[in-house]
């Protein structure tokens, strides 16, 4: 018979790792640092799980941290359990003030990541005093909730770019940030960066802040053009035109969770982007545009083709105004991306929410009342 016990926790028999303390005795204060990490990295991880499960109905995410909390359980023999002795551990009165506000879900759930992190850490340094695969099996765990944060991050944001309706992409102007914030204060949630005639460090510069302006409002951030600028602020990801870097050479650089959007002006560019890899595409321009002189309208002709053909999802730009969006809308366009609309407005924040209420109808009539629900 293996050898193992009843656990409440796990519904039922856990296979015990076999144990050879090759060093005689261990130190109990050892057993008892171990005891209190495996519960540390169970419970962050049950925690991560809750949400993977009923907030994102995941089977993937939520099958791995299930998985992982298991593989715990098995480490979590009664020795280590015995040394428990929560009565004199001063560590149970010590409390971050930053534990007991948590303001939103996206922090709560970074601080249990961070929290899971840290403890296969612990159980991988002291677990090398107490058998000789501790110290790997925790570190090739540890290893697998990076994978699972990336890939947790990956379908946030994937999630959240599904959900926008209005993309703002940017010009240079002396009052960005403001003007940037009073649109994320309207309910903006996709802004790209787009600066072609500024130096490098200070195109870094504004990248920085306005990647964070955006991240406070729980806003995707993207970079137009520049992979390396991308990179560098940890934006969420870069929108690629016919003329810049191939997407699959972006998605080298950036990895598989990161997002690339490219432009389309004709089908078959709308071909090329998809088979490339691009997760949304730009539709466009609509009309002619000063902010894009150089490049002839498409008009709403391909509008109406994009939204018969794309399989991604896709944003119709160039020449967008509140005076025109209904005509957009009507030609079949669920999300739209503008510059001059809200970086010139008067009341950025006004013109915003008349774009996503406009959007928001659309998206409804069209059955897709999810794309308006935002959680993290
Ligand atoms: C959402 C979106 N669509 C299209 C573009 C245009 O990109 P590109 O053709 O590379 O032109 P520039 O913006 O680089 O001048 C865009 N930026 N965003
Ligand atoms: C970058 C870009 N790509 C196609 S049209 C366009 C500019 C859109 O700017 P505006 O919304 O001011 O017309
Ligand atoms: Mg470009």
């Amino acid at each position: 018979m293996n050898a193992g016990w009843y656990d409440e926790n796990n519904n039922g028999f856990v296979p015990m790792v076999e144990l050879h303390n090759q060093r005689g005795q261990v130190q109990p204060a050892v057993c008892r640092i171990l005891d209190a990490n495996l519960d540390r990295a169970r419970e962050g991880l049950r925690i991560i799980e809750e949400w993977c499960r009923f907030g994102l109905n995941n089977a993937q995410l939520s099958g791995e941290c299930k998985q992982l909390r298991q593989e715990l359980a098995t480490w979590h023999n009664p020795e280590l359990r015995a040394a428990r002795d929560t009565p004199s551990d001063p560590g149970t009165q010590l409390t971050h003030p930053q534990e007991q506000q948590r303001t939103d879900l996206k922090s709560l759930l970074q601080a249990n990541f961070c929290r899971v992190e840290e403890a296969l850490r612990v159980l991988e340094e002291y677990g090398k005093l107490y058998h000789p695969q501790m110290g790997s099996a925790f570190k090739h765990m540890r290893y697998r909730v990076y994978i699972l944060e990336s890939q947790f991050l990956g379908y946030e944001r994937h999630q959240q770019l599904l959900r926008s309706q209005l993309y703002l992409v940017t010009s240079p102007a002396n009052d960005l940030l403001s003007v940037v914030e009073a649109a994320l204060a309207g309910g903006l949630t996709l802004v790209q960066y787009r600066d072609k005639n500024t130096k490098d460090g200070d195109r870094l510069a504004h990248a920085q802040q306005l990647c964070q302006l955006c991240h406070k409002y729980s806003a995707l951030f993207l970079v137009n053009d520049r992979v390396d600028l991308a990179l560098a602020v940890e934006a969420d990801g870069v929108h690629l035109g016919q003329q810049d870097l191939p997407i699959k050479v972006a998605r080298q650089l950036l990895g598989p969770h990161k997002i690339i959007g490219c432009s389309t002006t004709n089908a078959e560019e709308m071909q090329r982007a998809i088979q490339g890899g691009a997760d949304y595409i730009g539709v466009g321009p609509v009309y002619e545009t000063p902010t894009k002189a150089d490049k002839p309208a498409a008009g709403l002709e391909y509008v109406r083709y994009a939204a018969q053909h794309s399989p991604v999802p896709w944003f119709a730009i160039g020449g967008i105004d509140v005076n025109n969006i209904n005509d957009v809308i009507s030609a079949g366009a669920e999300r739209v991306a503008v510059v001059r609309a809200i970086v010139e407005a008067e009341q950025p924040t006004l013109v915003t929410q008349y774009f996503i209420s406009q959007l928001t109808r659309v998206h409804i009539r069209n059955n897709k009342p999810e794309l308006s629900q935002s959680y993290v």
